[in-house]
C-alpha cells in the first residue's frame, strides 16, 4: 500500500492571514476569540488542501499561533516559573508573555522570578531550528522543572480536523529533542535527568489520543542527524521502548541531515514507522529500507521540504520504485521535512514569469507533487501521464536554459587571483591606519544598521511598489527617513552613524532584487520567527552586478554629517542561506559569485569615501552542516568567501561584520580567520556568556558585544548594561570594546529606540569614565 503525507504546512496563510491576526490582536485590535476563529479557520482551509490532495492524513499539531516548542511547553506543562504566572492569567496571555516578554510585571507572593517589580520579564531565548532561517522559543529546564499534560488546545484540534471530517495524523517534537533543544538554567544541570519526569506526560498524550480516534502520532526526533553524545542515543532507546508500547502508533520522524552512525539506531527503536530525510541524505535510503524490519512503515522523504525547485518525479519514482520493491509494495512518501520552511504557493506568483514559475513549487505545488507520485507508484500512471510530462518538460529547459549560465561570471571566477582574500596589511597595521583616520573616542558606540521600518516606511514602498507612488517621491520618503536617523544619531551623541535601512525591505530580498541571476516574488512569505517572515529569493543563475546598489544611499546620508557613515552590506553566506538556492552546483560556488558582487560593491563604497563599511553574516554559524565532520570543509569556502568580499579595500578602511542568533565559541579561530576589523555579536540574551569564549580563545580583533536585546520593546537602564559591559571588559582587553546592541532595530518603535540608546550611550560614557 502506499501512503502519502506531510511533516507540517505553512501556518501564516496563503495571504499571511495570521500574521494580520497576530499583530491586530497584539495592538488591541481584534480579540481571543477573533484571533482563534481565524486559526481555525486556517486550519481547516490548510487540511482541506491537504485532503483534497489525496494525503492519507491530514497534518495537526504543526500549527502554533507563535512556535510549535512554545506549543509543546505548555502542552507539557514546563512553563518557566521565572515568568511568575498566577494562574490568574489565559493560557494565550501565558503562551505569548513567554514568546514576547512582558512589559511590566507585577509580582505574586514569593513568585520566585528574579526580577524587580515593574521591571518586565524577559521573553524565552530564540534560536534557530538547525539550519534554517526559523527561530524556535529556547525551553528551560532546571531541577525544579515538573512536567504537567495541558492537551486542551491540541485536542481540540484533533476534534476540528474529525470534524472536517479528515483523518488526522498529530505531529509533535518527540521527548528527546525537546529536551536537547532545551537549555539548562542551572549551573551544571544535566536536562537529561529531566526523561524519567516527562515521559509518562507523552504517555498520557499518546493514550489521549488514541482515545480520540487518532491513528498516528509522528514524533520528531530531527536530532537523529546530529552527532550524538551516547548519553542522548541511550535516551533516544529508553524513551522510545517506553512509548512505543503505549497503544498509539508513533511514527519517528528525522530530518535535515543523514543518519550516518544513528542508522541502526534509528531503525531499532520500538516504532511502528520511521520516516526519513531521502532529500538531504539520498544515500542512505536503501541502508534503511532493508535495516527497518518488515512490520514497521517506512516513510521517504522525497520531495525537498527546504527548497522550491520542482521536482524530478521520473527521478523521485526510480528511487521511490526501489524502495517499494525492498519493502513489499508498502510505502509511505511525503516531503523531506515540514514545509514550513517554503511559501504557501508559487503558482501564480505575479513577480515570477511564466517560465521560472515552471521550475518551481512552494508547499501547495508539493501536495500535487504527492498525489502525482501516489497514482504512478500505484500503477496509474496513465491518469498522472500529463503532470509527468509536465515536470519533465521544465526539468529539460532549465538544464539547458541561457539564463542560468554567465561566460563572463565563469572567466572572473576562473581568472580570481590566489590573493584575492587576503587584506593587504595585518590587523595590527589597519588598526593603526583606522585609528588615525576616524579618531573614534575608547568604547565607540554603533548600532548594527537598520532602524524602525515604521508603518509610513512600509506604506510608501508598498504603493511604489503599486506603481501609485511615483520612483522620485519614494526615494525622497526614503530620504527624509534617512536624514530623520541620522539627525536622531547625531542628538543621540553615537561615535559611527547608519543610514537606517530605510528603503530596504529585507537585508536579503533587497540584494536578491539588484542581483542578476536572482528572481523575487511577490507573495513567497516563509516564517521567521513568531508573526515575523521573510521573502527569500530564488537564486536560479550565475551571479552578477549590473550595477552600484547601496552607493547613492550611503553617500547621500554621509554628506548629512561628519561622523563616519558606516556602509551597510549583506555578507555572501548570509545572502545564500537565506535565498533558494541552486541545486546544480555546489553551494561553495554559489557563495564565491556572490562574494566577487559584493566585493565589488565594497569597493564602490571605498571609492566614494565610505570610511566603515559592514558585511553583514548573521547566518554563517545557520549555514554549518549539522555533522561536525563536514564542518571544515564548508568553514573553508564560507570564510574565504567573505574575505574575497571585504578584501579588495585599503588599510584605512575599517570592516565590520555583524552575527547574531547564535552559539559561536566552537567556530571561533575560524570567525577570527574572516578577518574583520570590528565583529558585532549578540551576547545580552546570554548575558556575555557568549563572549567568554571570545576572551578565552583570545579573539585578535576588535569586538561589540550587544549590550541590549532588540526583541522585546523593553528598554533597559544605562546601569543594566554598564554591568554587561564590565562583565565584557573582564574577558576582552577593552582597548578592542565597541558599544551596540544586539542586533538591527528595523523591528521596534522609535520611542524605545531613541530611549535604550540614550540609555547605552550614557553606559559608554560611564565606562569611558571607569576605565579609560
Ligand atoms: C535578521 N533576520 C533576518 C533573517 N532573514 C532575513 N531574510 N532577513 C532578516 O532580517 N533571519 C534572521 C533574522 C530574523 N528577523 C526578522 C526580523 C524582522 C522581520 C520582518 O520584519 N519581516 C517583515 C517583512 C519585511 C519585508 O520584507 N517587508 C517588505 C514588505 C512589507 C509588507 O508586507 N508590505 C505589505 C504592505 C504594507 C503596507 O501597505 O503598509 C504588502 O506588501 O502586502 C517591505 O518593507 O517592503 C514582516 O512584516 O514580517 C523578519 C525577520
Ligand atoms: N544590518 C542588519 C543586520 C541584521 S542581522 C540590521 O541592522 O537589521
Ligand atoms: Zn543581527
Amino acid at each position: 500500500m502506499i501512503k502519502t503525507h506531510i511533516l507540517g504546512f505553512p501556518r501564516m496563510g496563503e495571504q499571511r492571514e495570521l500574521k494580520t491576526a497576530l499583530e491586530r490582536h497584539w495592538r488591541g485590535e481584534l480579540d481571543t476569540d477573533a484571533l482563534e476563529a481565524q486559526a481555525a479557520t486556517l486550519r481547516a482551509r490548510h487540511w482541506t488542501l491537504q485532503r483534497n490532495a489525496g494525503l492519507d492524513h491530514v497534518t495537526v499539531g504543526d500549527f502554533a499561533l507563535y512556535d510549535h516548542v512554545a506549543n509543546l511547553i505548555q502542552l507539557l506543562g514546563c512553563e518557566p516559573a521565572r515568568f511568575g504566572f498566577t494562574g490568574r492569567e489565559t493560557p494565550l496571555q501565558r503562551y505569548f508573555a513567554m514568546a514576547r516578554g512582558t512589559a511590566a510585571h507585577v509580582h505574586a507572593d514569593g513568585c520566585g522570578c528574579g526580577t524587580a517589580p515593574g521591571e518586565g520579564v524577559p521573553a524565552l531565548e530564540m534560536t534557530k531550528w538547525f539550519d534554517t532561517n526559523y527561530h524556535y522559543l529556547v525551553p528551560e529546564f532546571d531541577g525544579a522543572t515538573q512536567f504537567s499534560l495541558n492537551a486542551e488546545r491540541l485536542l481540540a484540534e484533533v476534534d476540528e480536523a474529525i470534524a472536517l471530517p479528515a483523518s488526522p495524523k498529530v505531529a509533535l517534537l518527540g521527548p528527546v529533542s525537546f529536551l536537547y533543544l532545551g537549555k539548562s538554567k542551572q549551573e551544571g544541570f544535566d536536562r537529561l535527568v529531566l526523561l524519567k519526569r516527562l515521559l509518562p506526560a507523552y504517555e498520557q498524550l499518546l493514550t489521549r489520543l488514541a482515545a480520540r480516534g487518532v491513528t498516528w502520532v509522528q514524533l520528531d526526533e530531527p536530532i537523529l542527524g546530529l552527532d550524538l553524545p551516547p548519553a542522548w542515543a541511550d535516551a533516544l532507546r529508553l524513551a522510545y521502548a517506553r512509548l512505543g508500547v503505549v497503544g498509539q502508533p508513533l511514527l519517528l520522524a528525522t530530518y535535515f541531515s543523514p543518519l550516518a552512525g544513528n542508522l541502526d539506531l534509528a531503525c531499532e527503536l520500538a516504532v511502528a514507522g520511521l520516516h526519513v530525510d531521502a532529500v538531504r541524505a539520498p544515500g542512505e535510503l536503501l541502508a534503511v529500507a532493508m535495516k527497518l524490519p518488515q512490520d514497521r512503515e517506512l516513510s521517504v522523504g522525497i520531495v525537498d521540504g527546504r527548497n522550491i525547485w520542482r521536482s524530478d518525479l521520473d527521478q523521485a519514482l526510480g528511487q521511490l520504485r526501489k524502495v517499494q520493491a525492498l519493502r513489499g509494495g508498502r510505502l509511505w512518501v511525503a516531503p523531506s521535512c515540514s514545509l514550513l520552511h517554503v511559501p504557501f504557493s508559487l503558482r501564480d506568483d505575479k513577480a515570477l514569469d511564466t517560465e521560472l514559475q515552471g521550475w518551481l513549487a512552494g508547499a501547495v505545488e508539493k501536495l500535487d507533487e504527492l498525489r502525482v507520485l501516489k497514482r504512478a507508484l500505484w500503477g496509474d500512471e496513465a491518469s498522472v501521464a500529463r503532470e509527468l510530462a509536465e515536470a519533465r518538460v521544465a526539468h529539460a529547459a532549465r538544464a539547458v536554459s541561457p539564463r542560468v549560465r554567465n561566460g563572463t561570471v565563469a572567466a572572473r571566477v576562473k581568472a580570481l587571483p590566489a590573493d584575492a582574500d587576503r587584506r593587504r596589511s595585518p590587523f595590527a597595521a589597519r588598526r593603526a591606519a583606522q585609528r588615525q583616520r576616524l579618531r573614534l573616542p575608547a568604547f565607540p558606540t554603533t548600532t548594527i544598521g537598520s532602524f524602525p521600518q515604521t508603518p509610513a516606511i512600509r506604506a510608501a514602498r508598498a504603493a511604489f511598489k503599486r506603481g501609485q507612488l511615483p520612483e522620485g517621491d519614494y526615494r525622497q520618503a526614503m530620504q527624509r527617513e534617512i536624514e530623520l536617523a541620522v539627525r536622531k544619531q547625531e542628538a543621540l551623541g553615537l561615535d559611527v552613524l547608519v543610514h537606517g535601512e530605510a528603503e530596504r525591505n529585507d537585508m536579503v530580498e533587497y540584494f536578491g532584487e539588484q542581483l542578476s541571476g536572482f528572481a523575487f516574488t511577490a507573495n513567497g512569505w516563509v516564517q521567521s520567527y513568531g508573526s515575523r517572515c521573510v521573502k527569500p529569493p530564488v537564486l536560479f543563475g550565475d551571479v552578477s552586478r549590473p550595477q552600484a546598489m547601496t552607493v547613492d544611499w550611503t553617500v547621500f546620508a554621509q554628506r548629512l554629517t561628519s561622523k563616519p557613515m558606516k556602509g551597510m552590506l549583506t555578507g555572501p553566506i548570509t545572502i545564500l542561506q537565506w535565498s533558494f538556492v541552486r541545486d546544480d552546483q555546489p553551494r561553495a560556488d554559489t557563495a564565491l559569485q556572490i562574494a566577487l558582487a559584493i566585493r565589488d560593491e565594497v569597493a564602490d563604497l571605498e571609492a566614494a569615501g565610505i570610511a566603515v563599511i559592514q558585511i553583514d553574516e548573521p547566518a554563517i554559524r545557520e549555514g554549518l552542516p549539522l555533522r561536525r565532520a563536514d564542518w571544515g570543509a564548508y568553514l573553508a569556502w564560507a570564510t574565504r568567501a567573505f574575505r574575497v568580499a571585504a578584501s579588495p579595500v585599503r588599510d584605512d578602511t575599517q570592516i565590520h561584520t555583524h552575527m547574531c542568533y547564535s552559539e559561536f565559541n566552537d567556530i571561533l579561530p575560524e570567525i577570527a580567520a574572516m578577518d574583520a576589523d570590528v565583529i558585532t555579536i549578540e551576547t545580552s540574551r546570554s548575558d556575555m556568556e557568549l563572549l567568554r569564549g571570545f576572551g578565552d580563545f583570545r579573539y585578535p580583533n576588535e569586538i561589540g558585544p550587544g549590550v541590549y536585546d532588540i526583541h522585546s520593546p523593553r528598554v533597559p537602564d544605562a546601569a543594566e548594561m554598564l554591568r554587561l559591559l564590565q562583565k565584557a571588559a573582564a574577558v576582552i582587553p577593552p582597548e578592542l570594546l565597541w558599544v551596540n546592541p544586539d542586533c538591527g532595530l528595523k523591528t521596534r518603535g522609535w520611542p524605545e529606540t531613541e530611549a535604550a540608546l540614550q540609555q547605552m550611550v550614557q553606559a559608554a560614557q560611564t565606562l569611558r569614565r571607569q576605565l579609560a
